[in-house]
């Protein structure tokens, strides 16, 4: 199993180049099977989860093949098989995007509920209860959701959905499913996220006709067939997040190129207040922040919200910055139960964080000492390598395989910008 090694207490400095994101390429990589037409998509991120996506696309039949510079050519006119099995689907919640293009086209579909996730147990309830008020049969058997369309029909039917929470991947569902469906669907409650606007604009590129993505109401009027589209992912601004943190943290001076800081105002403006200078620039982001932290960064108290409040993606990576900042610091996680497995790592690094129920509060120490820790989650592995960073000494990250399911060559760049990190691979756990 490969490990991150990690000598603190460089300062990051130069150029970073932002990749796209993962969370707007999952779901377009499954719009691509609402088409037999082929679809091009550039800047898709070279990580473990695309990786895993297209292996299961390509396991229904469609056609996928992936260059070196991170374009994508799909085709889904030969998709013969609407199923995504549980060997396919375990380690990634995001494969339950398969459900509504599959559905909306096909009007059946059959995909396995994802596995257990360390951050919380995110229930697909909503998903399922959406594509129900378009009229989808679907039974939870097996593991598996079985959706059917019902005798006689051969599309959903617009409807009016009203989720009980926002849901990224559940709007997403829906946005596809009502792109194919019959008549108006009307999406309230709708998450906002600047994926979901770039997935709505794929969507349009293919025919669809959508209007209000990037609000609460989203309204779709359904087509009867979508045609294929070139669309290129837009830039991951939980990537960029992470490292505008990491050279908070660190200190230094950084541009990154690509990063939107449209996409990422509540990350910037608490990176702000603790004392960063960060601005967009032609063509991306630069950050500048003094060291050490603890003497020039004060520490920000945040809660983490839907977009466009402060992202839970960001609340692991934020806090290993309060960790060493000066002052105390309250991070209030409201979206997924579990998500703060990273303090007790952190913890083992020096930091001083005390949790209840959904607050950590932290008290910003001088100074953090290189340990072994082990990474539990994807953002989880993130927040430890910025601490890994700050930290004097060595830090070893065990199970990086969390960090490598969403982060595109992570250790290259940040090495790139100067910080001692590299991989040890292989070595047993
Ligand atoms: C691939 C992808 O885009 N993943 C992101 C997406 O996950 P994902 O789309 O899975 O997260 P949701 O927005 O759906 O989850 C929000 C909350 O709603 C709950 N819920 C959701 C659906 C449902 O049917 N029932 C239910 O109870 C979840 O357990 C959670 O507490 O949004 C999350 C919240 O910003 C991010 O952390 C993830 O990185
Ligand atoms: C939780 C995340 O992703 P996923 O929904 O794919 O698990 C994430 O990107 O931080």
């Amino acid at each position: 199993m490969d490990k991150l090694l990690i000598r603190g207490g460089r300062q990051l400095r130069g150029e970073v180049l932002i990749s796209g994101a993962k969370n707007a390429a999952l779901p377009e990589l499954c719009a691509a099977l609402l088409t037999d037409q082929p679809v091009t998509l550039h800047n898709v991120p070279r990580l473990q989860d695309v990786s895993t996506m297209l292996k299961l696309v390509r396991n229904m039949g469609v056609v996928a093949e992936r260059d070196d510079n991170g374009t994508v050519q799909l085709n889904a006119g030969d998709l013969t098989n609407p199923e995504a099995p549980y060997e396919l689907v375990k380690t990634m919640r995001a494969s339950v995007l398969a459900l509504g293009p599959l559905l909306a086209r096909f009007g059946h579909a059959k995909v396995s509920l994802p596995g257990g996730c360390a951050i919380g147990s995110r229930p697909v309830d909503q998903h399922i209860k959406g594509l129900q008020a378009m009229g989808a049969e679907i039974v939870v058997e097996h593991g598996y959701m079985i959706a059917n369309l019902p005798a006689g029909r051969s599309r959903l039917k617009g409807a009016r959905i009203l989720t009980d929470m926002v849901t990224v991947t559940g709007t997403e569902n829906f946005l596809m499913a009502a792109a194919l469906a019959e008549g108006e669907t009307l999406l309230e409650n709708a998450a906002q996220e600047p994926e979901i606007v770039d997935l709505a604009e794929m969507l349009i590129r293919m025919g669809a006709k959508i209007e209000g993505h990037g609000t609460s109401h989203i309204r779709i009027q359904g087509v009867e067939k979508l045609h294929g589209c070139e669309h290129a992912v837009v830039a991951d601004r939980i990537e960029a997040g992470t490292f505008l943190c990491a050279v908070a943290a660190t200190g230094g001076d950084v541009f990154l190129r690509h990063a939107r800081a449209d996409h990422m105002d509540a990350v910037i403006d608490k990176l702000r207040d603790a004392g960063c200078a960060v601005a967009p620039e032609e063509g991306g982001v630069r950050i500048s922040s003094k060291a050490p932290a603890s003497e020039h960064l004060k520490a920000q108290s945040f809660s983490t919200t839907e977009y466009p409040g402060f992202p839970t993606d960001m609340q692991a990576q934020f806090m290993a910055l309060n960790v060493i900042a000066r002052g105390a610091s309250m991070v209030t996680e409201t979206i997924f139960e579990n998500r703060f497995m990273h303090v007790n790592e952190m913890v083992r690094l020096g930091a001083t964080i005390h949790v209840e129920g959904k607050v950590a509060m932290v008290e910003g120490v001088q100074q953090l000492s290189g340990a072994t820790v082990m990474a539990t989650d994807l953002r989880a592995s993130a927040s430890l390598v910025i601490a890994g960073l700050v930290a004097e000494g060595e830090t070893l990250i065990d199970r990086i395989y969390h960090l490598d399911r969403g982060y595109d060559r992570m250790e290259a760049k940040l090495r790139g910008l100067g910080a001692d990190i590299e991989r040890v691979t292989g070595a047993t756990a």
